[in-house]
Parts: structure tokens; sequence; C-alpha cells
């Protein structure tokens, strides 16, 4: 029955039925083959593509892309110029092609209200999706065929849009291929199969990097790399390598043009001949290699290949050379903050001063004052603790001796994640700044929730498809019942704060205190990054695997949320926050009052308070840490329920720094380890998905105003739960 075989391997939780044998013959006589030479259709590229590596396409689209259609999917609309097909019957619209989902209300919805509401303004794009099928979305689930056709650009423009490590290139019209190089990484490539001879291409193509290289061209990252390059005393040279087509009987050599920056020459960029593409990329990968110096600019967000935790410990106030300058005038015109700012600000752990505090669980830290916090601040009034709930038998384990590489204290860290994936990081001494930036932010949250309601709101871009930003109280659904929540929350974008990505709008209470988000965002992450570098070194990876899919300055969904649940009336006390795994790899949260509850692996287990203790932060993994290691380290299943006894008449903040991989990072298990669990036969054929796709699913499907059927799909949303609770998957 290969049917079955293949619907379980492929997708367990909406199973995909492939068509019979006699319908795929028949699809087969009618699809036509790519022509062999010249102009293949861009969609061949990449359905080829598909076939080899069996990632869907919709994964491979570009973000801009794929987050359009997610979001008119979730309003249940059509979209102009795509035609979706089920299970290869064909069903098109002329005309005004609309998307055709298998759901009904979606189709209902389509060609009516919403229709009109939508336009794909993105030019130049054709690309034929087939079988999908594991999806993010519920709704992408039930489509097997997707068609995308763009209609080219209206008029000649040449602007590059930054999204991850995919860029949109909105070309001239004579322009055919194009791929950017920095620093011998490729970060863009255009590349259809059907160039045609373009004599103008080059000079058009300088024109406009010379003109407008500063303001349009260059995605933010790249502008990012190069005001911190200029705000610095570090020389260097950017490689901008554009790779290009031309018809080769023109026969024109090789070009290469230098591109000046005010002040500085930044930018040697070469255009190079489609047929030398090998040549010129082995080239210029050597080029690397021999001259590191010409590589700094890299090194000024810290180098991918070094991990993340000073490898020198500095004291709170050093800065570095890079830090102390940063006037240039260009240090500061992306972003309200540069990173030097931010830096400055943070402070940095200082394994020299580290405390010998005990590190015992928490059935011995009782006589650890619970009612304030470890920094007197005036909020230690709240109401204690109870001593007569169950309480999770959480380790308590310290920073200091982590990172002094204390072996004991490394073993107590293994067996943390292995067993419970949660425990208590004392941050008291190498951590006090992040206890007090957490201090200050738990103010700021408070400043945030009594904003009116209708302010917060406009900070709610669920419809823009992104997690980021408010939401309200009750948005979400809880359980397969439809409850919802009783929370609000705020989710603050490290990219954004960071500037590495355009910022989102925010209410000046946020927006004020961008310095000391990434002070804490910095903080937090070396914390993490110390943890996965002893993770990494345990689980005998190739060095710096674990550290090199999180780096801070690249790309990701890491996030800080403030947290507001308000006290629940005596009679009516539900679950504030519904039982999940986040969808990360490493949280770091920061509670004052209970009513966080894990649930220990185990049939007979039964939900346990996780008890705040002053000074010390509770840390736990994710999705990602159990995905990469196949079960191996335990992204525990939790829920925030009502604060327990008295407790439950106070309001309950709560603050969490979540890091998440890359965005392209693979949620799948990591190769290179002996320790790491083979997948079963089933597994293996499992789809990777991105880290992007994982988390943008799991934050979003629960939200009731874009997916109409959240209960319904609520387990469709779910992440390593079944993993979590070693039951297999
Ligand atoms: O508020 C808390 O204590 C936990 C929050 C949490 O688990 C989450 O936001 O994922
Ligand atoms: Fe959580």
């Amino acid at each position: 029955m290969p049917k079955k075989k293949k619907a379980a391997v492929n997708n367990r939780q909406t199973p995909y039925v492939p068509p019979n044998a006699a319908t795929r013959q028949k699809a087969a006589a009618k699809k036509k083959k790519p022509k062999k030479n010249g102009k293949q259709p861009l969609w061949y590229h990449h359905s080829r593509k598909w076939k080899k590596t069996r990632i869907p396409l919709i994964l491979r689209l570009p973000i801009e892309l794929r987050d359009m259609i997610y979001s008119y999917l979730f309003v249940g609309t059509t979209i102009a110029d795509i035609t979706i097909t089920k299970k290869g019957t064909a069903q098109r619209r002329r005309g005004a092609q609309s998307i055709m989902l298998v759901n009904k209300k979606l189709r209902a919805d389509a060609g009516r209200a919403f229709f009109s509401q939508c336009k794909f303004e993105i030019p130049h794009f054709k690309l034929h999706h087939q079988h999908i099928r594991e999806n993010p979305m519920s709704t992408l689930n039930r489509i097997s065929n997707l068609t995308v056709v763009w209609t080219p650009p209206p008029k000649s423009t040449f602007t590059t849009t930054q999204s991850d490590d995919n860029l949109l290139v909105e070309t001239l019209p004579e322009l055919k291929n194009l791929t950017i190089d920095l620093l011998g990484r490729q970060y863009l490539r255009i590349d259809p199969e059907n160039s045609e001879s373009q004599p103008k291409l080059h000079e058009s193509m300088l024109a406009y990097f010379k003109k407008e290289a500063d303001e349009n061209v260059l995605p933010i990252w790249i502008k990012n790399i190069i005001a911190k390059a200029q705000a610095s005393t570090l020389s260097f040279k950017l490689f901008l390598t554009v790779y290009y087509a031309v018809d080769p009987s023109e026969g024109s050599d090789l070009t290469t043009a230098t591109i000046s920056w005010p002040g500085k020459e930044i930018v040697n960029t070469k255009l190079v001949r489609r047929t030398d593409w090998d040549q010129a990329r082995a080239g210029l990968t050597k080029k690397y290699i021999s001259e590191p110096a010409d590589v700094e600019p890299v090194s000024l967000s810290r180098s991918p290949r070094t991990p993340m935790i000073d490898p020198v410990p500095r004291t709170r106030n050093s800065t570095t050379d890079m830090e102390k300058s940063g006037n240039s005038p260009h240090s500061n015109q992306y972003r309200n903050i540069t990173t030097s700012e931010a830096t400055q600000t943070s402070r940095h752990l200082d394994i020299h001063s580290a405390l010998k505090m005990a590190t015992e669980t928490i059935t011995q830290t009782n006589n650890i004052h619970l009612n304030g916090h470890a920094n007197a601040n005036g909020t230690s009034s709240l109401p204690p603790f109870p001593d007569d709930v169950p309480t999770a038998p959480l380790l308590a384990l310290s920073l200091a001796k982590l990172q002094n590489n204390d072996p004991e204290e490394i073993n107590r860290l293994i067996r943390a994640c292995e067993d419970l994936g949660f425990f208590y990081l004392d941050l008291q001494g190498p951590g006090d700044g992040i206890l007090d930036d957490a201090d200050k932010l738990f103010k700021v949250g408070e400043e945030l929730y009594d904003l009116p309601l209708e302010e917060k709101q406009k900070y709610d871009f669920m419809h823009k498809n992104s997690y980021f930003g408010y939401k309200g109280f009750g948005a979400n659904v809880v359980d397969k019942t439809g409850r919802t929540d009783r929370n609000e929350f705020y989710n603050i974008s490290k990219d954004d704060i960071l500037n590495l990505s355009d910022p989102l709008p925010a209410p000046t209470v946020l927006s004020t205190q961008r310095p000391l988000f990434a002070s804490f965002m910095q903080s937090s992450h070396a914390i993490i990054t110390m943890i996965l570098t002893h993770l990494n070194t345990h689980l005998g990876l190739p060095p710096h695997t674990l550290q090199n899919l999180h780096r801070l300055q690249s790309h990701s969904g890491d996030q800080v949320r403030l947290i507001k649940a308000p006290p629940q009336p005596v009679s009516d006390r539900q679950i504030t926050l519904g039982e999940h795994t986040d969808f990360g790899s490493v949280t770091v949260l920061f509670n004052r009052l209970g009513g966080l509850q894990v649930l220990p692996p185990g049939k007979d287990a039964s939900w346990c308070y996780v008890k705040p203790i002053p000074g010390h932060a509770i840390i736990n993994l994710g999705d990602a840490m159990a995905k990469f290691t196949n079960g191996l380290l335990r992204s525990n299943i939790h829920r925030v329920v009502s604060p327990p006894g008295e407790q439950a008449d106070a309001t309950r903040y709560s603050l969490v720094y979540f890091a998440r991989p890359e965005n392209g990072v693979l949620m799948r298990r990591l190769e290179g380890s002996d320790r790491i669990p083979e997948l079963d036969g089933e597994d293996e054929g499992e789809m990777a998905m991105t880290a992007k796709d994982w988390i943008i699913r799991r934050a979003l499907g629960h939200r009731h105003a874009i997916n109409k059927e959240a209960a319904m799909d609520f387990e469709s949303f779910q992440g390593t739960e079944r993993l979590s609770r070693r039951e297999g998957r």
C-alpha cells in the first residue's frame, strides 16, 4: 500500500493522499517538458530543486511573497494572479484568478468582499509549486499544487529589498541574472535560465549603484555593516560581486568597478560574466581566505565563527575601540540607536567576579527570601508564594560556575536539559546587570499596559502576519475547546532593537527604551550562547555548531516578551496562557509571582508550579533543541495559570527573552554528533521547516482572529509536545 505509507511519512497530522497512478499518468502526459536550452521557465528551475531537496516550494518562495500568501490565506481571501489547484483538480478562474481552497469557508469568501482588497505588486515572478505536503498553515496543507505568475514590471526599477537570506530584486527589465556576494557568502541570486543579450546591462547597474547605493539599492543589513564599519577605526573592504548574464556571442570581458562611499572607498564591485561564475567565485573565496584582514567588517558584529561569549572577560564599564568611536556621520543614520550605543549600555558578564553560590535544587532553596527581588527595588511587597502547592524540582545552576567551566556544574546543566528542559539560573554576581535591566523592564511593562487599549491595539501586527507587537487579552485560543487566554503580551523583536531590520512602529514607552532592550537582549543572548556552548561540547557536535545557528547579529525571531495577566475572579479562574512548548531554542524567563506550571514527563505526571526565586532566571529549552537533538534534550510543556494562594489577587507581570534559531535554519536533527539519536525510518522522510516558518506557524496559528478554526486546528499548530511527553511524535 504505497499510498498509505507515503501519507504517513510526509504529513502526519493532515495526511496527504497523493493522486493515484492513473491520475498521475494523465497529469504527466499533460505536463509540458521545459525546453532544454534557452528559455526555461523559472518554475522549472525551482521545481527541479524541489525534487532534489523535497522541501516544499512554499518554503522557498521569497519571504515577502510567502508572508503575503499566508496573510491572505488567513483572512480567507483570494489573490490576483495566483492559482492553486487542489490534488490535480484544476480550479481556475479566467481573468481574475483566485485562490481556490479546499476549505469551504475560504472558498465561500473567494470572489466576494475580500477580492478587491488584494493586490500583489511584486513583479517578475513565475513559479510552479507542486505537491505541498507539509506547510506551515493548515489551509496550505490541503493544497497540492500552486502556480504563481507575476507579470513583468511596469517600469524600469532597480531596488533590492532585504529579507533574511532571500533578497528580492525588482530588476531593470533587462537584468536577467544577478548575484550579490558579501564577503564570499552569497546573499542574493536571481538566476532564471532564460538569459538574453543585455549589452547595456553593466552600465545601467553601475549607474544605479553609484546613484542610489546609500539609499535604495543596498539591503539594510549591508548598510548596517557599512555604518558600523564606518564608525569603527578598522579599515575594511566590502566586496559586492554582481554576476550577470550576457549573450556569449557578445563576448564581453570581465568588468571590475569600484564604488565609493563618501570619505571611504568601501565597496569593490565586480561584474562577472555568467560563463565565468565558477572561476570568479573560486577567486573570491580564495581572496578571503588568504587575506583575512579584508573580512574585518564581519568581525565588527562578531565573526560568525567566534562564540558570542567574550573570550576575554570584560568588566562592566569596559568598551572596545569600536564602541568608543562611533561619531561617524553614518553611524546613526539608519536607526534610533547604534549598536555601539547599545553595547555601551549593556552589562557584560564578568566571569572573574563569580560568586560562589550554592547550586541546590529548589527543594533545598526554601530558605532564600522569596518575597522580594534580589535587587531591592520596592516591589518586594508582593504576596508570598504558598508552601503547600506542588513545585517542580528544578535544578538551580550557577551562572558564575558555568562561566568558569566548572565540570560538576556543566554535568548538572546537561542533566537539567535532558531530564526536564527547565532549570533556575542564579544570576547574582556576573549577571547583576541583567537583573537590573529586568527590574527596569518590569516597570516598562507596567507603563506599557497602562496605555489605553486603543493605543496598544495600534501595535497589533497580526494582519501583517507578524507576531511582533501587541496581542490583546483573549486573542489566543488556549485549548481544543476554543477557550481563550487571559493575558496581554507584547513581543519586541531583537532584529528591530539591534537595527538589523526596519523598526516596527512602537509606543513611546517602548521606543524610548531601545538601549535598555538592547542591553537586556545582548546579556540574555550571551547567557544563552554560553549554555549552547556547553551543550555543543557535550553533544560532540563540530565546534560552534549550535552557537553559529544563533548569532546575535543574524536575522532571527529572537524577542523580548512583556506579559501582563490581571487577577482573575475567584469564581472563574482559568488558564492564563495555554499549555505549550516554546517555539525556539532557549528561553530566559523572569517571574515575580507564581502561576507558571510545568508538566514533567511520564504518564502519571501532573502539573507543578515553578516557584520564582529572586536573583534567578528560569531557563527552558524550546522546540528547536528538541528537534536538533531528536528529543535528547527536552522542550518541556508548560502553561500559566492563576498564581497560587494569596498571589492570585495580584497582577502578574512577566518578562521573557526567547532565543530562536536564525531564520533560515532547518528544524531538524543536526548532523555530526554520535550522541544525538538517529531518526527512525519514518522521521527520516520528514520535511524540515525553517525556524522562521516554524515560529510563524506556531505563533499565529492560535490567533483566532486570523485563523478562524484555531480551536479545531489546535493540534496542527503544536510543536514538540509529543516528543516532550516522551511518547514519540
Ligand atoms: O509568563 C510566564 O511565566 C511564562 C510565559 C511563557 O511561557 C511564554 O510566554 O512562552
Ligand atoms: Fe513558554
